[in-house]
């Protein structure tokens, strides 16, 4: 993982087979993507502080999992200091690097992560558990004025599919288990966990759990929540095991208390999930609606039918236009806009381009249930006024998917910001919180003094709801602080979430940065209690201190 960016060393993003999206960045927002690149800085010109560890830690810690896995150079410490937010990205870049950890542990198996934890707890250090480092709401992050020694302990090494249980389609995984590492062991013997979020190549089963992660298939397989039916934990209490059932009504669920605790009550160490045959058959297909209002209540529709797709997704208007201006020359993408699809929509339909919105649903399992679904599915688009474009551009974005999230440095390199914020929120309440989510980001560049852009989709249907994700982008002005503008932006988007009925994040999870919303969410009472669980586990206030609520 890059210290200053997303993903692989090596592997960027770049614009010039794609035509449509540098005229629209910079229609849209000022960004100006043939401008020349800022230099990334180069990290022995920055001032990283040096460690603190006391020699007494680090040499129990030594002890603990042996020197070759106790890491104090620089540059594995800044890697272990933020997630991957757009904050992240800009302070790091910057110099700006709070409190970097101390140390950086690598443990191999749960005794080493309980001697781990007793040692740190024993020198009253802060640790820190992290899995990708690839959360992108301050998940991470030690208070930048924590004097006592900070601990990143990292799972990297604990990355086995422990067993499967064929009978009962379940897994035991370690949780440093990348989402490849997990999935090729899976799929070798058949199997698929079926949760695949953007950061897929980046993030792990105990990141997931941690901050109750959601990936694009969760119409089919459910979210990381529903996915995972027992835990392993090390808390300063034992080790917290859960046991291996499909439900329980045992007293309130332990299970749930740690799905999103952010590291406050212990190291998730391993967990059994629900695991799924490889489909016999996999397709996504792509739909056009006259506007962002008809595809949401063919959603809905959808949600509501005996259709059992693995994706439900629509684009409003801004977001379509985004997508087709991404579509490479040649490709099947920008064909479809060029021939048929316009000329159809248009004069047969009636449709006004500027509004009209695409959709992506996918189809899995036996072929009989692609067929059935295919077919109720195909009924409520056409319902809506909607109609299929067949599967090009779904395979196009099945492909991709991975790729995308580069683009985010790719501006930062030219000075502009984006970002990502989601939330979700009951039918009756989607489209109005949609206007309002873009009125009020649009209020907020006006405020600002900037010009910008926020686009959404529709992902993750349920039966009461779904989430909707936001994207947005801005050139900061030349004078003043781009990232004051980010936040400025960001606290708008969040607000109108919780004003509209929705909650601070459908899936990012609340690490710092979405703090300020935790006691709307969950209301006062909820949040005294979660701050109450966490210190009654951990009274010291040694693991993970400040993420979720103070
Ligand atoms: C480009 C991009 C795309 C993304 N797409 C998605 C998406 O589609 N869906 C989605 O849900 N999220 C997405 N995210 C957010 C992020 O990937 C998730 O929050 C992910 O679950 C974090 O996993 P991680 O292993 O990287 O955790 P980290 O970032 O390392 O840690 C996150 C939190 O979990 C805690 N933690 C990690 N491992 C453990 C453990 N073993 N025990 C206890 N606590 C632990 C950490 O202390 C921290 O508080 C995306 C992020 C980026 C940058």
């Amino acid at each position: 993982m890059k210290w200053w960016g997303w993903g692989q060393e090596g592997v960027a993003f770049h614009h010039h087979d794609k035509p449509g999206l540098a005229p629209f960045a910079y229609r849209m927002a000022g960004i100006d993507f043939n401008a020349p690149p800022v230099q990334v800085p180069d990290l022995a010109e920055l001032d990283v502080p040096a460690s603190q560890a006391p020699d007494g830690l680090r040499s129990a810690l030594v002890e603990a999992v042996g020197a070759e896995h106790v890491h104090d150079d620089d540059l594995t410490r800044v890697v272990h200091t933020y997630g991957k937010s757009m904050r992240d990205l800009v302070r790091i870049r910057r110099g700006d690097f709070g409190r970097v950890p101390d140390l950086v542990v690598y443990p191999v198996d749960e005794a080493q992560v309980e001697a781990v934890l007793r040692t740190g707890l024993d020198s009253d250090a802060v640790l820190i558990p992290f899995g990708g480092g690839s959360n992108i709401v301050g998940s991470l992050e030690a208070p930048r004025d924590e004097s006592r020694p900070v601990v990143s302990v990292d799972l990297g090494r604990m990355r086995s599919v422990i067993e499967v249980d064929e009978t009962s389609q379940t897994a035991r995984i370690q949780a440093g288990a990348l989402g490849p590492d997990l999935e090729a062991q899976l799929n070798a013997r058949g199997w698929t966990i079926g949760h695949f979020p953007d950061s897929f190549k980046h993030s792990t089963l105990g990141g997931w759990i941690a901050t109750r992660s959601s990936g694009m298939q969760s119409d089919r397989f459910g979210d990381i929540a529903d996915i995972t039916r027992a835990v392993r934990v090390v808390t300063p209490k034992g080790v917290v095991a859960t046991r291996a059932v499909p439900v329980q009504s045992a007293g309130p669920s332990v299970r749930e208390m740690v799905l999103g605790s952010e590291g406050r009550l212990g190291v998730i160490t391993e967990a059994l999930v629900q695991v799924h045959r490889l489909a016999e058959e996999r397709v996504i297909l792509a739909y056009f609606f006259p506007d962002y209002g008809s595809g949401l209540r063919a959603m809905h529709d959808v949600a509501a039918s005996d259709a059992a797709p693995s994706i439900t997704r629509v684009s409003d208007a801004m977001e379509t236009q985004f997508t087709m201006a991404t579509a490479k020359k040649g490709s099947r993408l920008s064909a479809l806009m060029s021939k048929g699809v316009k000329v159809y929509a248009e004069k047969r339909k009636g449709i006004d381009l500027d509004k009209m919105c695409l959709s992506f649903i996918g189809y899995e399992g036996s072929k009989e249930h692609v067929a059935r679904t295919k077919r109720l599915v195909g009924e409520i688009v056409k319902k809506h006024g909607g109609f299929g474009v067949g599967s090009g551009p779904g395979t196009l974005y099945d492909q991709k998917k991975f790729d995308t999230p580069y683009i985010r440095d790719f501006i930062l390199d030219r000075g502009a910001y984006g970002d990502v914020s989601e939330t979700s929120s009951s039918w009756a309440t989607l489209e109005v919180l949609h206007d309002n989510v873009v009125a009020a980001a649009n209020k907020a560049f006006a405020e600002q003094g900037t010009q910008g852009f926020v686009f959404c989709h529709l992902s993750h249907s349920y039966h009461s709801g779904a989430c909707q994700y936001f994207t947005f982008a801005f050139q900061p002005p030349a004078e003043g602080d781009g990232l004051a503008v980010y936040d400025a932006v960001k606290h708008a988007i969040q607000q109108a979430f919780i004003d509209n009925g929705g909650t601070l994040s459908h899936h990012h999870a609340v690490g710092r940065e979405h703090k300020p919303w935790v006691g709307d969410d969950l209301s006062s009472a909820g949040a005294q209690i979660v701050s109450a669980l966490f210190q009654g586990v951990d009274p010291g206030r040694n693991l993970n201190p400040g993420a979720i609520v103070d």
